[in-house]
């Protein structure tokens, strides 16, 4: 079995799979990296081979799971890094080093699966678009707060705007003109998502007519659903750029 690990600027998300057919073992969601033991630890079955992680996160925080991961389950966590070309795919930016891994492997992940020109949006803490091009070339793309950099800039930077997490889960049941101010915020920076995603659909109109494949990824893919029909959600992109990048058999 392999443990493989997303870790963004939130979340850490894990999923353990079966090393021979890559068939899913468990996998969840978690806050730090002590949650993350505990929960793996949880696992009836599990029997680890190797581990491999992508990581936003500094190098001190990166080593730091690497070091607790070792301990708690005595496998070595293969460190994905960035890469010019891998797959097919050539990385777009002027240094490819500074391209987010996670980014890149969503890249990778996406062009394996469409085969031809795609549109990947990946909404996390950052709101993230990539474009490849049919040929594998990586054209670049663009990084906008995500929802929860949009809701507590807000909070932190305003004197009334205030609410609770419950409220703000109970406010997204429409997207109507907000009558309290939990609502108002919420589903202002839904919409600010929402055409996030279709502006990028315009891009990828514009540059390749109707002739690619939409990969719509992160923790909050959901919220912007509607604004993008034709997309294929892929909540594991990044999981499938990661096999790709970190082959372990
Ligand atoms: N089970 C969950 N736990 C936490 N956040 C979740 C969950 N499901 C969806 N989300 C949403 O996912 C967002 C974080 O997305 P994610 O892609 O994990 O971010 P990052 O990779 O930057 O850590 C949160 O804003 C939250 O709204
Ligand atoms: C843009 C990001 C902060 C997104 O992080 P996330 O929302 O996945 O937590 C991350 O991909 C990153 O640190 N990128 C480096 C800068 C860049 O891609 O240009
Ligand atoms: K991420």
């Amino acid at each position: 079995m392999i443990l493989e690990l997303d870790c963004g600027n939130s979340f850490i998300k894990w999923r353990v799979i079966h090393a021979g057919d890559a068939t899913i073992v468990g996998g969840g969601i978690v806050d730090s990296d002590q949650s993350l033991v505990a929960e793996v630890s949880t696992l009836a079955s599990l029997r680890l081979s190797g581990c491999r992680i992508v990581s936003v996160r500094s190098e001190e925080e990166t080593a730091a799971l690497c070091a607790l991961i070792g301990q708690a389950f005595r496998v070595v966590a293969q460190v994905a890094e960035p890469a010019q070309q891998a797959a097919g795919v050539r990385n777009g930016y002027e240094d490819y080093q500074r391209l987010g891994m996670d980014r890149w492997l969503a890249a990778l992940g996406a062009f394996h699966l469409a085969k031809g020109a795609c549109l990947v949006i990946d909404l996390g803490t950052a709101a993230k678009a990539d474009f490849i091009a049919a040929d594998g070339e990586h054209l670049g793309g663009y990084i906008c707060p995500g929802m929860p950099l949009m809701r507590s800039q807000l909070r932190t930077h305003t004197r009334r705007i205030r609410y609770d997490d419950a409220s703000a889960a109970r406010a997204l049941t429409s997207l109507a003109p907000g009558r309290s101010t939990v609502e108002a915020v919420e589903r202002g920076c839904v919409l600010m998502l929402q055409g996030f995603a279709r502006t990028q659909l315009e891009q990828a109109r514009a540059l390749w007519g109707e002739d690619f494949t939409v990969f719509l990824t992160g923790g909050d893919a959901p919220l912007v659903r509607e604004a993008a029909p034709q997309a294929r959600v892929v909540p594991d992109l990044v999981f499938v750029g990661l096999a790709m990048a970190c082959p372990l058999d």
